[in-house]
């Protein structure tokens, strides 16, 4: 079944001068990235908040072709809900068609088709039958942890598509309020100029962007991707120090947050950690003292440990392995 909230919607095909953007699996980094984009194109911005703050984002020029039609491919009604809850505000929402178990068809109305489900999901969404025709020669992203361009390009090869452009890059959460980190695996060969220029603009919709080599993409995936699970664990951990020693709950989060906040606005503008964290530490003061407890704690090393542990899980997730998560030891 699917959902045309818009006029003219031509079936999520796209018009002469607008591509169709067509998201395989549609949740929370799928809502945040569509958000992005449609957020863009329904104020007519072209850089993202993170972009005008001194980013290297601002370099990014706009395509010669900007997505203009997308499909947001779904299995429950209870998804599709949440898409139209999630991104009903916006105008270009107008050109977005919900479809639930219908990837086939979306897929076929696509320029470029972005896979946004589950790793472990990718190997039967793409070998379902009509995908062959559906995905030749296309661009397909994927935001998938764990899943290399081989392996996809693996799975391409067993259903005879040819001609696709395969691109693996790794959002993170806070593409809903723009501010996500993501890395863009550089491809060899290298993408055409306008595909790259695309992908570019796409991703900066929902923060910043990097380039680096795809054999690093499960250590940006534990850093970028799992990163802000981290950074809430030092968030929860601030403000329960803090409301220990008699802060109100509310007033504690919201200090720990900002406190964050200002803190990676230092770093942004340059400043390096270790610079920051001595001029925090007045001899004979507080920081210090405080300092001192955390590496007795051993937090430094034990959070790089977490980054290490998220790099070799990832590194599984696209290989339909479970219980990844098992310990080593
Ligand atoms: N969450 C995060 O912070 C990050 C996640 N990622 C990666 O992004 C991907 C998506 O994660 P996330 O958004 O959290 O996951 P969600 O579970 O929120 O979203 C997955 C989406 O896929 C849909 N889906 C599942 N099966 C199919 C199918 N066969 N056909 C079409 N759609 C389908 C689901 O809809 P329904 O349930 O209705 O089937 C849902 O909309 C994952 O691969 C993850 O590794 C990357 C960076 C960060
Ligand atoms: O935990 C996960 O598997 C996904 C990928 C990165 C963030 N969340």
């Amino acid at each position: 079944m699917s959902f045309v909230n818009g006029r003219d919607t031509n079936g999520g095909k796209a018009d002469s001068s607008g591509l169709t953007l067509t998201f395989l699996g549609c949740g929370t980094m799928g809502i945040a990235i569509l958000g992005g984009i449609l957020d863009s194109l329904s104020t007519g911005s072209q850089e993202t908040a993170s972009a005008t703050a001194s980013s290297t984002s601002t370099a990014v020029p706009t395509p010669r072709r900007l997505p203009s039609r997308f499909n947001a491919c779904v299995r429950r009604p209870e998804s599709a809900k949440r898409i139209r809850k999630e991104l009903g505000h916006y105008s270009a929402f107008q050109h977005v068609t919900i479809r639930e178990k219908e990837n086939l068809i979306a897929t076929q109305a696509a320029d470029v088709v972005l896979l946004g489900c589950k790793p472990q999901m990718v190997a039967g969404i793409l070998h379902a039958e009509g995908m062959r025709e559906a995905l030749t020669g296309k661009v397909l992203i994927s935001i998938c942890a764990g899943v290399t361009e081989q392996q996809i390009e693996s799975y391409l090869a067993e259903i005879g598509a040819s001609g696709c452009t395969v691109v693996r890059v790794m959002p993170n959460t806070a593409a809903a309020v723009r501010e996500s980190m993501t890395v863009i695996a550089t491809s060899n060969p290298p993408l055409s100029e306008e595909t790259d220029v695309l992908i570019a603009w796409i991703f900066t919709r929902i923060g910043r962007v990097v380039h680096l080599p795809s054999n690093t993409m499960d250590a940006c995936t534990a850093l970028c991707g799992s990163g802000p699970g981290f950074v809430a664990v030092m968030a929860e951990s601030l403000a329960a120090g803090a409301i220990a020693m008699g802060i109100p709950r509310d007033e504690a989060y919201l200090m720990a947050a900002q406190t964050m906040r200002g803190t990676t606005g230092l770093l942004l503008a340059g400043e390096h950690p270790a610079i920051l964290r001595d001029k925090v530490s007045t001899p004979g003061g507080c920081t210090i003292g405080g300092l001192l407890v955390l590496e007795e704690g051993g937090v430094r090393g034990t959070i790089a440990k977490a980054v290490r542990e998220a790099t070799v899980v990832a590194s599984q997730l696209g290989q339909g392995k479970s219980g990844v998560n098992g310990t080593r030891r």
